[in-house]
């Protein structure tokens, strides 16, 4: 599959200040990457460096090297919302629209901002997370092949945000590309499929949350048995506790134990597995935990 980002050896500096010290990345279409660090790891930075928008010191970044026109193919909605006070929400809607070939239609942007009853409203007048969706809006307003998100959900309320989420999902399916910073693990939990996590300036992870769980993580199956003795020949497991019938198996891979301990499933009631979340887990590996 062609890469249509490749990042090599990129180092920015702010000042005296390493931000991003030799990050390597490629990214191939059809995908939710999230990329994942703490307040002021270099998020923004990594991706207005993408974008074209800041400099760099050294290396490359290549987007969309088979087309004339890279940026065509490109949305993006950043963490500040627009600043443009006046305009009204049609007008910018269809401004926005104006500079691409073959753009989303109004009737499915305004849609999709939810904000038809505010289309004639002024910018100024609209909330903070009104401008979110409005700004997710003009971001897809050309079509584009590949969507930088960064902190997109940041004042949108619950429902909003599983409306958000539908959208991208569907994004997907049509094959588009989605880079996504923000805070809000749980809600990304769902719908990554890559992981990159940026910490003391490199990528220290790059992988799916399943590798994510393999390697820091550890999952809790837990039922009622009155079975004996299986666990000793169960190899992904890594610990036993045992009260009376009740059973905790902990495991860093609950779906092989799960397929370990099938044969002995028809005697267990009140079966649960609970797996370590997103937030846990990226939680344990800035901290350089491991879960053993
Ligand atoms: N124009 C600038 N001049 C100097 N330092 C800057 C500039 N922009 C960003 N920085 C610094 O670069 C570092 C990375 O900032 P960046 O905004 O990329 O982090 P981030 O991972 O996106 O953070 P957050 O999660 O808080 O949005 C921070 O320490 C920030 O203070």
């Amino acid at each position: 599959m062609e890469n249509i980002i490749t990042v090599e050896h990129l180092s920015k500096k702010y000042n005296q200040n390493t931000i991003l010290n030799d990050i390597n990345l490629t990214i191939q279409s059809g995908q939710i990457i999230a990329l994942l660090g703490k307040n002021g790891a270099g998020k923004t930075t990594l991706i207005n460096i993408m974008l074209n928008l800041i400099s760099h010191d050294s290396g490359s970044i290549s987007i969309f090297p088979n087309s004339k026109h890279p940026k065509e193919h490109i949305g993006v909605m950043m963490q500040d919302n627009i600043t443009l006070t006046r305009i009204t929400v049609k007008e910018i809607i269809e401004l926005t629209r104006s500079y691409y070939k073959t753009p989303k239609t109004y009737q499915k942007l305004i849609e999709i901002s939810d904000l038809k009853q505010f289309e004639h409203s002024k910018m100024s007048q609209l909330s903070g997370g009104q401008k979110r969706h409005l700004a997710f809006s003009l971001a897809i307003a050309g079509d584009p092949e590949l969507l930088f998100l960064d902190e997109p959900t940041s004042g949108m309320d619950s429902k909003s945000r599983i409306d958000f989420w539908q959208e991208i999902l569907q994004l997907k399916k049509q094959g588009k590309t989605i880079f996504v910073t923000s805070h809000y693990l749980e809600e990304l939990e769902n719908v990554a499929d890559r992981i990159i996590i940026l910490k003391d300036h490199q990528i220290k992870f790059d992988d799916s949350i399943a590798q994510l769980r393999l390697l820091q993580g550890q999952s809790l199956i837990e039922f009622d048995s009155n079975i004996l003795d299986v666990f000793g020949n169960l190899t992904n497991l890594k610990k036993l506790n045992h009260f009376g019938t009740h059973y905790q198996l902990i495991t860093s891979d609950p779906e092989l134990l799960m397929q370990e301990l099938s044969p002995y499933l028809k005697g267990v009631t009140n079966l649960k597995v609970h797996q370590n979340s997103l937030d846990s887990l990226f939680n344990s590996f800035e901290e350089g935990k491991k879960n053993d």
